[in-house]
């Protein structure tokens, strides 16, 4: 893979910190020659034997996966600078902020807003999953919003992600403890199905501001995901439809082949506003009529 021979410094001028993931930092940075600003993810390169930093060959799949998806609810990619510590990703710039400080700010969503902001995730994971790739890290600080007033979404740190092909087996404890699927947990094959498990966890946690499955401690947590321990508190799911508790009782089911896919998400009667339904019952019947 060729990199830009040119010097990141050449082309940038480096602003404040916006966040940070796996070995790396984010920071806003504007191009000299363009004025548009952009995020720089800064990726420490693991050097020698040494634990700390990232792989190349995990910095290398962040990249070509990053480089295979364009949709509106997942963040783009622009430019790729390799230096001799670090590799930096020029990505888009997203200001507003994590989801999870949104919901933390307003404590819990009413559900059309977490629905508003639902679809557009599920939009998002339908566009990696249509092309067999799993993100394996979704939870609310991988969600950020466009800007402060803006409903809009995208999803970020694509740096767990991986392509899914049948014949490979990925197995691997990653993610964050409260937000990973049965799978995870019990080191068995991860899929596209580990996504759909972490969005209800997500979902759980836009209608309540609880988390789920979260225990005193990550053997508590775990043991709590493989035996699907959780409930719909009435402290904070008094209010909450029927519809939207079964949109999340679909997710938390521990056979992946059992499990809500996007598509089943996309089209639940919660997320598919009722006139839309009517929408498509009528052109399927006048296509079935001619
Ligand atoms: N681990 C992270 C963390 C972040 C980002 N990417 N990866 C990011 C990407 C584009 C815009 C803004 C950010 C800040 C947070």
């Amino acid at each position: 893979m060729e990199f830009n021979q040119d010097t990141f410094e050449n082309n940038y001028d480096v602003g404040d910190e916006i966040g940070s993931g796996h070995f790396a930092v984010v920071k806003r940075c504007t191009h000299s020659a363009t004025g548009t600003q952009y995020a720089a993810k800064f990726i420490r390169k693991r050097r020698g034997g040494g634990r700390k930093g990232a792989k190349m060959e995990d910095i290398k799949k962040e990249i070509e996966i990053l480089k295979y998806i364009k949709h509106p609810n997942v963040i783009s990619l622009h430019d790729v600078y390799d230096t001799k510590n670090e590799v930096i990703l020029v990505l888009e710039l997203v200001s507003g902020g994590e989801l999870f400080e949104y919901i933390s700010e307003k404590d819990k969503l009413s559900e059309e807003e977490a629905c508003r902001f639902l679809v557009q995730i599920l939009e998002g994971v339908k566009h990696l999953h249509d092309k067999h790739i799993a993100h394996l890290d979704l939870k609310p600080e991988n969600i950020m919003l466009l800007n402060h007033n803006s409903q809009n979404i995208k999803l970020i740190d694509f740096g767990l992600a991986q392509k899914i092909d049948p014949k490979s087996d990925i197995r691997a404890m990653m993610g964050t403890a409260e937000f990973v699927a049965p799978e995870v947990v019990s080191y068995e094959p991860l899929s596209l199905a580990t996504d759909m498990w972490s969005i209800g966890v997500i979902t759980y946690i836009l209608l309540s501001g609880a988390s789920p499955f979260l225990g005193d401690n990550k053997q508590e947590t775990y043991h709590n995901i493989t035996a699907i321990i959780y409930e719909f508190d009435d402290e904070y799911f008094s209010g909450t439809s029927e519809l939207a508790k079964d949109f999340i009782q679909k997710l938390f089911v521990k056979d992946c082949r059992k499990r809500a896919k996007v598509d089943d998400c996309l089209n639940h009667p919660w997320i598919k506003p009722k006139e839309k339904q009517h929408e498509d019952v009528r052109k399927s019947a006048v296509i079935n009529i001619d």
